[in-house]
């Protein structure tokens, strides 16, 4: 059985719940052996898969547990607003490092190496291509390159303004095509992950909601402020 297909039957008999394990940059949780810790705690709480930012977070990570590992690396390019796992070298010290799924940009923006090139060369390594997208488009497009996954986690995030709210509508036309889709990005309640699956994504990965503490606590905060003053 392929990672893919393992990963259909583990999903089906599981909620679909994948936990991205990305603490805020410059948290004191922000350490590789805490990273790891929430990592294996999501997975004993259920999670069917875990996303994990940078090589160091990835080693520390990968011994604590079976189950997949998305893994990516963050880079803040001058020259490109493409983050996520721009680098060839970067998809080689993720396989390294024992990625089974490596996400990278697949926006159409300009980048410092082409979506084909990536893709082939997670494949080189045998591991999964998940396209993060920004639209139909950028899903259509990595998908006709060879992409195994699309994910919709960057959808908000090319334009000035983030909205509050999770795309829904981009998961149901994605999924319409047929692809795997895995829901991403401000899927901050358990009610909007259902509504993901409810919309034909394959699984849905929640970030700040459940790893990043400081963006509760501000979320919080924000409620209590406009309440009670
Ligand atoms: C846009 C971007 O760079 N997204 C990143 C991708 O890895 C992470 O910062 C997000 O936390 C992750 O996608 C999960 O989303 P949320 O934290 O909203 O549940």
């Amino acid at each position: 059985m392929s990672l893919l297909e393992n990963l259909d039957a583990s999903i089906k008999q599981l909620s679909g719940l994948i936990v991205s394990c990305q603490p805020v940059p410059g948290s004191p949780l922000d350490k590789p052996d805490i990273v790891a810790a929430m990592a294996l705690a999501a997975v004993q709480a259920g999670a069917v898969a875990v996303r994990i930012e940078g090589i160091n977070n990835l080693k520390a990570t990968r011994p604590l547990l079976s189950v997949p590992i998305i893994g990516i690396v963050k880079r803040d390019l001058v020259d490109s607003p493409v983050r996520i796992t721009p680098f060839l070298e970067d998809i080689d010290a993720l396989a390294q490092a024992g990625a089974d799924i490596i996400a990278f940009d697949g926006t159409a923006r300009p980048r410092p190496v082409g979506i084909e090139a990536i893709i082939a060369r997670i494949h080189h390594h045998h591991v999964v291509a998940m396209a993060d997208c920004s639209s139909l488009e950028d899903g259509i497009h990595c998908h006709r390159l060879g992409a195994d996954i699309i994910g919709t986690t960057l959808s908000g995030y090319t334009t000035e303004i983030v909205p509050e709210a999770p795309d829904l509508p981009l998961i149901q036309a994605l999924s319409a095509q047929g692809y795997r889709v895995i829901a991403e990005g401000r899927f901050n309640t358990p009610a909007l992950a259902v509504q993901a699956m409810q919309h034909g994504a394959w699984a849905v990965t929640v970030g700040s909601a459940i790893t990043r503490l400081e963006h509760v606590c501000q979320w919080y905060r924000d409620a209590l402020t406009r309440e009670t003053v």
